[in-house]
């Protein structure tokens, strides 16, 4: 579903991510591991083409090479992503976030009501402001900001930070039954305490380079690779 082949990205002068390569399977869930500022959220932001940074190197998605596309347009090809932080926007209601980036999809579409009935808690609270809501609402509404596009391929930006453990088992669910949707997902993460739960696969990057990929089963029994590179 997605190749990435060679990615350096850059901030001005500075190299964040170098000679990056992997491939995304249609329906998997991959967890990109790394610690502080190790160029995670870089990686996102390449494959969505933002700016900063830039890049060189190729992105396919679905055999197309999406790498100079405009960022709308690699959303309207199928990636959705769900930033970190939420970046949700002062002046919309839950409601019109939802109905701004509706776009219709082939054939589960994801319309605002199916937002609502997957966050219950979100619906109760459609005319406030997405900006009124507690943390873990305001992820879900990010979620489903996320989801009314139609993705085929979700990219999760720390989704669990700063939310309470029962906030933190619903997203897991809800990222589980997305996959069961036909998703692919790509998560990136800090910490690996969860990853059991929803990862098929994992890696690790470093300093902007990939250091280590593996199944999830071959991650979790391998204590030196996590003690070196997560400090766990
Ligand atoms: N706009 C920017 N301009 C210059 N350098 C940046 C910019 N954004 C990030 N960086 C640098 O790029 C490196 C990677 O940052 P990135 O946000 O991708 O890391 P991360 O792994 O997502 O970290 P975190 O887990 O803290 O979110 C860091 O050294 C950071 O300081």
């Amino acid at each position: 579903m997605l190749q990435v082949e060679n990615l350096n990205s850059f901030y001005g002068q500075s190299q964040i991510l170098y000679d990056i390569n992997f491939e995304l399977y249609k329906n998997e869930t991959v967890i990109v591991l790394g610690r502080n500022g190790m160029g995670k959220t870089t990686l996102l932001r390449s494959i969505m083409n933002m700016n900063p940074p830039d890049n060189e190197g190729s992105i396919n998605f679905k055999n197309l090479d999406i790498s100079k596309f405009p960022s709308y347009d690699i959303a309207k090809s199928g990636i959705g992503l769900v930033p970190q932080g939420r970046r949700l926007f002062p002046s919309l209601s839950v409601y019109e976030h939802l109905t701004m980036t509706h776009r219709k999809g082939e054939n589960n579409d994801w319309t605002p009501e199916k937002v609502f009935d997957l966050f219950p808690e979100i619906a109760r609270r459609k005319n406030n402001k997405g900006t009124d809501l507690s943390g873990g609402e305001q992820q879900m509404l990010a979620i489903g900001r996320a989801l009314v596009t139609n993705p085929s391929l979700l990219l999760l930006d720390e989704p669990l930070e700063g939310l309470a453990p029962v906030i933190s088992e619903k997203v897991i669910d809800t990222v589980n039954l997305l996959k069961e949707e036909g998703i692919t997902i790509l998560w990136v993460e800090q910490k690996a305490v969860f990853i059991e739960k929803v990862a098929d696969r994992v890696i690790i990057i470093e300093k902007g380079e990939i250091v280590y990929q593996a199944n999830t089963q071959e991650f979790i029994e391998n204590k030196e690779v996590k003690s070196e590179y997560l400090g766990v």
